[in-house]
């Protein structure tokens, strides 16, 4: 799915959190978000997911402007997401976790099938399925019948990812899914997110470790004070002039 953001504003009070940013993402493809704390970074997910609505300017998908669409209907048009502090049921089991995903894409959702519209059976079969086959590739199958309670957090973001994805999504949003995991979990990731643009799953992704988006996204759009700094492929980035000095200089020091 091609995402166009054009010339978005986000006005909280006297601070723009997101100013003129303009950039496409191409359908298939895995690019990434980055830039300092505060760069602006999630605001910009949050105005593509529906959960800001921006001061000015629009995001389309395909086409069809989705900005000021409330995040489920954003989330009906193929949108899926993930957050920095990621959101799962502590008391369901990894399993039951992946399904609540799942059912999001089945006929008539999880309240449809409480209404008794189509059959229980076969869609609770569907979406456990899909739960299974989500869990395997995100090697957590193993523990599937665990409680999420006691998940290390590395494995809470895979998770997290896992659930999403059992939405079958044609966009992935990922916030800072790398962060908190060991270096075998932040291999895990980058596998299982190489995966997605063959699954028809496009990627955008923020991400603090600059080498593991360098590795991972074709294209990367750097943020700095809410402003778009630079947009390219990883070697255009790294020898922008700009993006040293704001940037990546920064944080070297
Ligand atoms: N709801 C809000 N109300 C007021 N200010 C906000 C709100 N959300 C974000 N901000 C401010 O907007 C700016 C951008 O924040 P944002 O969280 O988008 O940055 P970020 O790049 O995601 O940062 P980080 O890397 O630390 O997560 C910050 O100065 C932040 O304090």
């Amino acid at each position: 799915m091609k995402l166009a953001i054009e010339d978005i504003g986000v006005r909280f009070g006297g601070l723009w959190a997101n100013r003129n940013v303009s950039f496409g993402v191409q359908e298939g493809s895995i690019s990434a978000l980055i830039g300092p704390n505060g760069a602006g970074k999630t605001t910009l997910f949050n105005v593509v997911s529906g959960f800001q609505a921006p001061t000015q300017g629009k995001v389309s998908l395909d086409g069809e402007v989705i900005s000021g669409l409330r995040p489920e209907k954003v989330a009906l048009r193929g949108i899926g997401r993930t957050f920095q502090l990621p959101e799962i049921c502590h008391d369901l089991t990894l399993l039951e976790n992946v399904m609540v995903g799942a059912y999001r894409h089945i006929r008539g959702g999880i309240f449809g099938q409480m209404l008794g519209l189509g059959p229980a059976a076969k869609t609770e079969r569907e979406a456990r399925e899909s739960a299974e086959s989500e869990l395997e590739r995100a090697g957590l199958a193993k523990q599937r019948n665990q409680s999420a309670r006691a998940l290390p957090l590395g494995q809470v973001r895979l998770l997290e990812i896992a659930r999403a994805l059992a939405s079958q999504p044609s966009l992935l949003l990922l916030d800072e899914s790398a962060s908190g995991l060991n270096a075998r979990e932040v291999e895990n990731l980058a596998h299982l997110i190489r995966q997605l643009p063959a699954r028809g799953v496009t990627v955008l992704l923020i991400e603090h470790n600059v080498r593991f988006v360098m590795q991972l996204a074709e294209q990367i759009a750097v943020l700095d004070h809410g402003q778009l700094l630079s947009v390219g492929t990883p070697a255009e980035i790294r020898n922008d002039e700009s993006v040293i000095t704001a940037y990546l200089g920064r944080r070297h020091h």
